[in-house]
């Protein structure tokens, strides 16, 4: 991937820190955006974040929507709450292997753990295994704790690349319910990127409305009227305001609605008239409004390491 981002200016490697232990989905992406990255693994996402924001890394790694699974609703809610750039973006297609003791038979397994979006890609399978399942922080954490324990009855859906790295076997390979499992990934930095005009660009922005018939339709008119093509829209409830409570005005009682936050992705590039323009635009009516980042559009799916 072009990152057009400041490099490091210690001379060192671009650190890149991901949520996950090694051998994750996320440590892959974030070799695949930066060939010769030092991955940092955290615990948590905040902790990536936090790396990021107290300059310990230079870049976080965030998956963020899935082609089976759809949008990490949770990812979504860390982009507004901190203050970094979306960069970059990889879109990497999903391999899982369901990994055990070496020698144990998948058949004998009565549990399996993994990330929660891992098992539910696997849904089919792991229904047909008759297991129960377990939802852990990372996939290749599963395959790390047991290889750590022991565990012969337990198995763990993840990369053929953590049954190497933990020196568990691989039972069963391409378990996902759909051969094509695409992950999207976003690069976020401290500073945005200067957009360009040279290459596919991609924005991503999020913004809020004032409540009211077509609203919505107006916000996305801004774009349509511009040629722009969104490739994303999503919705969250707007946490400071969860709900609000109006008088419908017949007979006293109370109606409860929700309020939304937006976020939208673009295809074009924020050096682009008729992408300012819409903004612009946008801004005579939202109200709130922020630019998420606009980054390198990725036009291509990086294939994930198989076990054959
Ligand atoms: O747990 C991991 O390995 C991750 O990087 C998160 C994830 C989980 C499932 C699919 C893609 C990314």
């Amino acid at each position: 991937m072009l990152d057009l981002a400041p490099q490091p200016t210690h001379g060192c490697l671009l650190r890149v820190a991901y949520q996950g232990v090694p051998g994750a989905y996320s440590e892959m992406a974030a070799g695949n955006a930066y060939p010769n990255c030092e991955a940092v693994p955290c615990e948590q996402f905040e902790a990536a974040f936090q790396a990021v924001e107290q300059w310990v890394v230079d870049r976080a790694v965030l998956p963020i929507e899935n082609s089976l699974g759809g949008s990490i609703h949770r990812n979504y809610d860390l982009l507004l709450r901190h203050r970094l750039h979306i960069v970059g973006e990889v879109q990497l297609a999903v391999h899982h292997c369901l990994l055990g003791i070496p020698g144990v038979k998948k058949e004998e397994l009565v549990r399996v753990l993994s990330h929660p979006q891992a098992l539910a890609q696997c849904e089919h399978t792991l229904s047909k295994l008759n297991v129960i399942r377990e939802a852990v922080d990372d996939t290749a954490g599963a395959a790390q704790f047991i290889a750590a324990n022991n565990l012969r009855d337990t198995g763990a859906v993840a990369s053929s690349r953590a049954a190497e790295i933990y020196g568990l076997e691989v039972l069963a390979d391409g378990i996902q319910d759909d051969s094509d499992n695409v992950t999207r990934f976003l690069m976020l930095a401290r500073e945005p990127i200067m957009p360009r005009t040279d290459r596919p660009f991609k924005t991503s922005i999020t913004f809020t409305l004032e409540e009211g018939p077509g609203s919505l339709f107006k916000a996305l008119a801004v774009f349509a009227l511009r040629d722009l093509n969104l490739t994303k829209i999503e919705s969250r409830p707007l946490r400071k305001r969860p709900l609000r409570v109006a008088d419908d005005g017949s007979d006293g009682a109370k109606s409860v609605y929700f309020d939304y936050l937006f976020f939208v992705d673009f295809e074009a590039s924020m050096a682009e008239q008729r992408a300012q323009n819409a903004l612009r635009h946008l801004q005579e009516f939202a109200t709130f409004l922020r630019v998420l980042g606009s980054y390198p559009m990725d036009v291509s799916i990086k294939a994930c390491p198989t076990s054959q």
